[in-house]
């Protein structure tokens, strides 16, 4: 049984936001996740669980702090689940020189890459062991699971549902990495974690595989058109086109004046809470 630690606790929306740190086999070291338990989780009824991946450059703390999900949140009686973006402190050389590969951008896969391959398995990470410890440690329940994300996360968050489909049954995305095979953030780490098999590459990329096996849940992904991003590494047309051709349900929604940021996921954070919540029978 893995050792939970906590690191911090408080009262938020009368539920509890957390964060916890834990020796993970999946990532060779220690990892750091937050979780809200809603007031309904705190008395030991099951709820509800929505798993949040963030994009580039983010902790477990990004969303938490930025994206004001608490308050529906606790209204509607979900629990959130923020893992970290990637192992940290891998001793890789290399790890921390940018932005978009290596820390805080493990792209939600398990590298098949030495020296990569060592502690970057955030698929088995997310999907298993932290999905593992998250139930054993809180009230969740296990057959009302989602996840959503943000733009690298948003990425994680499409290709893990489709994955995964038994274990995330509801799923939504913010300016999702929609085809990443085609943007120069996923070349770069698909590359670099899964080496030159274009098959390999297809197996984690959302646009592809939706063609290969669509869900039966309803997409719902927000796109801004400010984007800084939209057009070199987001691509949604690309992603659009492929849930058409596959019948896959979704709604993508643009929207203008709206940008990259945290400004723009705190404006629609409450439309996904409660499109789980739907999906999930909160
Ligand atoms: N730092 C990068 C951009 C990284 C970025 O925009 N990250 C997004 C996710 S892809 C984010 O959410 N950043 C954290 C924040 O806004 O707090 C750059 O210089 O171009």
């Amino acid at each position: 049984m893995t050792t939970l630690e906590t690191v911090s606790e408080q009262r938020c929306f009368d539920g509890v936001q957390g964060f916890y740190k834990h020796p993970s086999t999946a990532c060779g070291g220690e990892m750091t996740f937050a979780v809200y338990r809603p007031p309904q989780a705190l008395s030991g009824a099951r709820r509800p669980v929505v798993t949040w991946l963030a994009g580039l450059t983010c902790t477990p703390e990004t969303f938490t702090i930025k994206a004001g999900a608490q308050r529906v949140a606790a209204q509607l009686g979900l629990i959130l689940v923020m893992p970290d973006t990637s192992p940290r402190g891998a001793g890789i050389a290399g790890e921390d020189d940018s932005y978009d590969f290596g820390s805080a951008a493990g792209f939600y896969l398990d590298a098949t890459q030495e020296p990569w391959s060592r502690n970057y398995n955030m698929e088995t990470y997310v999907t298993r062991e932290l999905a593992e410890i998250v139930a054993a440690n809180f009230p969740i329940d296990a057959e009302a699971q989602g996840i959503f994300g943000h733009s690298m996360g948003g990425h994680g968050a499409l290709t893990l549902h489709l994955r995964h489909p038994e274990r995330y049954r509801s799923v939504s995305a913010f300016a999702p990495v929609s085809a990443p095979m085609q943007c120069p953030w996923g070349q770069k780490a698909f590359r670099n974690y899964l080496g030159e098999d274009r098959d390999a590459w297809r197996q984690h990329d959302a646009s592809e595989l939706v063609r290969a096996r669509p869900s039966d849940a309803r997409m719902l992904i927000d796109q801004g058109r400010q984007d800084q991003f939209l057009e070199e590494q987001l691509k949604p047309e690309i992603f659009e086109a492929a849930c058409k051709e596959a019948g896959q349900p979704y709604e993508l929604r643009m929207h203008d004046g709206y940008d990259h940021s945290y400004y723009f996921v705190q404006t629609f954070i409450e439309d996904h809470l409660r499109h789980h919540a739907a999906a999930l029978g909160a």
